[in-house]
């Protein structure tokens, strides 16, 4: 069969790698495959003028297809025990993945060693961008718009955790993989990659640490124990972040408070939260106090403490949401920084990639593992 596409499509024909032997496989390849060329040309040979940015797993470029729709590429300079098919098997699942708040997965590229996936482009770069870039566009943030920000990205954490065909966890929440739109919307990036490396240990030592340094959840960081409550620590980190307008490990908190979170904490304790907002805001706004609160929430050591996703957006949906004094927050963590996590209980199941750890919680023994942990239901594991 041979069929003409879209020119962001192709389809591979009989003798030149032909990958599957079924039509129907072959049909759905041809929806979502991009051919090595046509990226080429359209990124003009993967140029430093169009390179976007560079992540754990590869390098981002900017390209322009020939219909004139602009397409950002993402190299997997990783190596993958993956074939072929369980790859493009991800993708598609991948591609099924859609919200609002997500970025568009468009396709992927498969050609000899070289695996791409290709996103929407996103012409406003990304959030840590904005917030701690050096142009001081911070200020273009006002109020409002780190506010849509805040909900935008509970939003698409919740289609994640609860939603989506298959649930994520996206395991690396920081300023840099949230895109934004014309609009200054936000659009979560990189869901997803750890299925594209099943049987490494931990998203951690599949894509770096330097980037995602502060932003981990103890028990992730030190012991491996992952659930959907590790994204909702970093997203507690994410936002003090954007209402503080400070990186989580700036150098502005001196020795005595060497992270965001701790600072915040103290300042919290001693009722003078509202000295974190960032001097850029001008208008006060007293969500910007209840951001604070829920930050502090989000970072609770314990992951019992941490309110799921969607308690976070029920409570970003209301028009306040007053918080109890709570105890002191977790400490953000790089891998093997030492120290012990601590929790009360919760329930996990686990599959063949994971272990029953103390109290219940699930240890990921691969990357390939999804836990929900709850208080107070059921949970589940599925396969990531
Ligand atoms: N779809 C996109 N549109 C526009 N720019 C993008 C897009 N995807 C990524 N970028 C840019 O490229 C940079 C690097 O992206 P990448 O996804 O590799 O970052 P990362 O999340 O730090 O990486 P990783 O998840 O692999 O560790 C981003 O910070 C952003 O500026």
């Amino acid at each position: 069969m041979t069929r003409f596409f879209s020119c962001a499509c192709f389809e591979k024909r009989a003798g030149v790698g032909l990958l599957y032997d079924d039509a129907d496989e072959a049909t759905c390849r041809c929806d979502f495959f991009f051919d090595l060329r046509t990226l080429q040309n359209a990124t003009s040979f993967f140029s430093e003028l169009n390179h976007l940015g560079h992540g754990g797993s590869g390098a981002v470029y900017r390209g322009v297809m020939p219909n004139a729709q602009e397409i950002a590429v993402k190299e997997l300079s990783l190596e993958s025990s993956q074939g072929l098919r369980e790859f493009t098997t991800e993708v598609k699942l991948l591609m099924r993945t859609q919200h609002p708040n997500l970025v568009t997965l468009l396709g992927c590229c498969a050609e000899g060693p070289k695996k791409m996936l290709v996103y929407e482009f996103l012409p406003n770069k990304s959030l840590d961008y904005f917030l701690f870039g050096k142009d001081h566009k911070s200020a273009t943030l006002d109020w409002t718009t780190r506010l849509r920000i805040v909900r935008g990205v509970a939003r698409g954490l919740l289609y994640l955790h609860e939603e989506a065909p298959e649930r994520i966890i996206h395991r690396d929440i920081k300023a840099s993989t949230i895109l934004l739109d014309d609009y200054l919307n936000p659009k979560i990036s990189g869901y997803g990659l750890a299925r594209l490396f099943p049987g490494e240990v931990t998203h951690v030592n599949i894509f770096g640490i330097s980037e995602t340094h502060g932003y981990m959840a103890p028990e992730y960081a030190i012991d491996g124990y992952l659930s959907e409550k590790a994204d909702v620590f970093s997203y507690g980190v994410l936002v003090l972040e954007i209402v503080s307008g400070r990186k989580n490990h700036d150098w502005w908190f001196g020795s005595v408070t060497s992270d965001l979170l701790r600072y915040t904490w103290l300042l919290y304790q001693g009722g003078r939260e509202l000295d974190l907002v960032d001097p850029s805001l001008t208008e006060f706004n007293e969500n910007e106090a209840m951001c604070i609160g829920l930050g502090l929430l989000c970072c609770q050591q314990s992951v019992l403490d941490r309110p799921a996703m969607n308690s976070v957006h029920l409570m970003l949906s209301s028009d306040s949401f007053p918080f109890a004094r709570m105890p002191r927050p977790g400490e953000p963590r790089m891998q093997g920084l030492g120290g012990r996590w601590t929790t009360t209980s919760t329930t996990a199941f686990s599959n063949s990639n994971a272990t029953s750890g103390p109290n219940n919680v699930t240890r990921v023994s691969t990357g390939s593992s999804f836990v929900v942990a709850s208080s107070s239901s059921s949970a589940s594991v599925r396969n990531m």
